[in-house]
């Protein structure tokens, strides 16, 4: 029987979507408003979600506050209220999309969990903009 926890935590963080090769006029035809050269941002907003089978000794599928303080210290504490593209070192060289910042919070998170557990990370950049990642 596998059963998912959720984890949701939230980060506000700067960006700018643009192609360093592209000129201004480039970028704003293919990003609009978010190639800003002067950036914008964002109140993000991750869940996080773990599936994998009950430990019958402890009840759970992994602990809610290990998960908590694994948010804080691999999502929060690098990217909340920083500038994604010029701080944050996996963005330096790639588009800080909601994609991409869905891929490299995965990749973060995979790398601290358990291996018979799977995960799925989903990332609002707006209310009404998200994405979601599973690995796949
Ligand atoms: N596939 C993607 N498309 C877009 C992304 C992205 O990360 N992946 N990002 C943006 C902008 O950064 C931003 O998310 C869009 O802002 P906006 O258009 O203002 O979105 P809203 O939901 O706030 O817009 P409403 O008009 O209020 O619905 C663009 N595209
Ligand atoms: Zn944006």
């Amino acid at each position: 029987m596998r059963l998912t926890v959720n984890r949701k935590a939230h980060f506000n963080a700067a960006h700018r979507l643009y192609k360093k090769e592209w000129s201004d006029q480039k970028n704003f035809d293919v990003f609009g408003k978010c190639s800003n050269p002067n950036y914008h941002g964002h109140n993000y907003e991750l869940t996080v979600s773990v599936t994998g089978e009950i430990d019958p000794e402890t009840g759970f599928v992994m602990d809610l506050k290990r998960l908590k303080d694994l948010i804080y210290t691999e999502v929060e504490t690098p990217f909340d209220h920083k500038n994604l593209n010029v701080e944050v070192e996996e963005f330096k060289s790639l588009n800080p999309t909601a994609e991409n910042i869905a891929v490299v919070i995965w990749n973060k998170l995979r790398d601290k969990l358990r291996e018979n557990l799977d995960l799925q990370v989903t990332l609002y950049e707006t209310p009404r903009n998200f994405v979601t990642y599973k690995g796949e």
